[in-house]
């Protein structure tokens, strides 16, 4: 791979290693081998989305309609993937999208994801459904590896400033607040399964773990109030009363920047940005709420043309190349989460399954950048692509 690595002219292959030669290096294979590895169950939670899952097809449907259209003769022999987004210096504009549940996917759960976003440089978003307590996944990054939270905004007040303030102690430097599911949706997979991680006591470890729930469970979660408990956690996950009006206490209790998760729609987008929010995330959760809904890359331009330069706009639901990363940015987006494909890489490789897919997407984004005549991610704009034709 070495070899092919220099031929390639990759900065991100070469001096790294190999990627794993035991995993593919088109991604989009990774789901149909998780398939082979995962329980039914396991795999249908992961890989399914709502409804007739219309909105997880159109996802990727939409990225498509889209082509590149390379440039020739612009000196790309210099080139740079580095951005700044929230604060936050990342070598390549790729997230971790927040998931959470993870140890279903491999008994090291979010730590390997953890060590191996730490590994690459490049920002992890914490769940608060993740299946180990923050502490745990933040301790396995290690002290300087990029991370930010992303908060499920619970009914308890108390509970949410109590993670936070957890959040913030374990280095989290950004808050992502996920809008969008205040409640899980119909998602036939787990309904026909009679499934859900949680009913098993994965990706309530945030929950268990805090001061504030064990006080109001009676104490500490035992075996003896372990239902009472996961009672207690479902009945208060969501709070589908929240209004836009809610979003002062977030600026009351945390100080750094936060991105609202889950945006749609240019309003709601300048919404946030006039409640002072600094960034929005373009997300449809990966069709997993709304069947229906809009594709998340149908929905970028307006938003993006929306916030202007007032704000951030992330963007995140069907990325499974390099070439899709440039497509959304080329779009408006300042960097892009990546979901499912870290998810398959973990529960394929652990550590060095997620390290795998992270190193693809760097490598394949900026092999494709500098084929297409362009030298930093700041340099993408519409007019790189072209609309495909729709007899493909
Ligand atoms: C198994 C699974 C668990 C997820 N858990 C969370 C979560 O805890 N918090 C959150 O904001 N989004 C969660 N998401 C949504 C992702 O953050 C992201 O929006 C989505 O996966 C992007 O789509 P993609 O998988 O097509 O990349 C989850 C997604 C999956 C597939
Ligand atoms: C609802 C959460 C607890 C998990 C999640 O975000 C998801 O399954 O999509």
């Amino acid at each position: 791979m070495s070899a092919l690595a220099d031929f390639q002219n990759s900065l991100y292959l070469q001096g790294l290693g190999d990627v794993l030669p035991s995993l593919p290096t088109d991604l989009t294979k990774l789901e149909g081998l998780a398939e082979g590895v995962l329980s039914r169950r396991a795999f249908g939670y992961v890989a399914g989305a709502a409804g007739s899952e219309a909105t997880a097809r159109a996802n990727r449907a939409a990225f498509d309609r889209w082509r590149i259209v390379p440039r020739m003769l612009r000196d790309v022999a210099e080139r740079d993937l580095s951005v700044e987004v929230l604060g936050t210096a990342m070598p390549a504009p790729i997230l971790l999208a927040p998931i959470g549940v993870q140890s279903l996917l491999h008994p090291d759960g979010e730590r390997a994801a953890a060590r191996a976003a730490a590994a690459e440089g490049l920002t992890m978003v914490l769940s608060t459904a993740a299946s180990q307590p923050m502490e745990e996944v933040a301790e396995a990054g290690g002290d300087g590896a990029p991370r930010w939270y992303q908060l499920y905004w619970p009914k308890d007040r108390d509970l949410a400033v109590s993670f936070l303030e957890r959040a913030r102690d374990a280095g989290c430097t950004a808050l992502v607040v996920t809008l969008d599911t205040f409640t899980l949706a119909w998602r036939p997979r787990d309904l026909d399964a009679g499934f859900l991680p949680f009913l098993r006591g994965i990706g309530v470890a945030n929950y268990f773990s805090d001061p504030v729930f064990q006080k109001a469970v009676g104490g500490p979660v035992t075996d003896a109030n372990r239902e009472a408990a996961l009672l207690h956690w479902a009945a208060g996950f969501g709070d589908p009363s929240l209004t836009w009006d809610d979003l002062i206490f977030l600026r009351d209790h945390w100080e750094g920047p936060i991105a609202l998760k889950g945006i749609q729609h240019p309003d709601d987008a300048r919404q946030a940005v006039d409640a002072g929010m600094d960034g929005v995330i373009v997300s449809n959760h990966g069709g997993r709420q709304v069947d229906g809904a809009v594709a998340s890359l149908d929905a970028l331009p307006g938003v993006a043309k929306a916030v202007g330069d007032q704000a951030a706009v992330l963007f995140d639901s069907g990325v499974r190349t390099g070439a899709d990363i440039a497509k959304a940015l080329a779009l408006g987006a300042d960097a892009v989460l990546v979901g499912r494909p870290y998810a398959y890489g973990l529960a394929l490789g652990g550590q060095e399954g997620v390290r795998h897919v992270l190193r693809c997407l760097q490598a394949e984004l900026e092999l494709t950048l500098a084929l297409a005549g362009l030298t930093r991610p700041g340099r993408l704009s519409p007019e790189i692509l072209s609309c495909a034709p729709t007899s493909r």
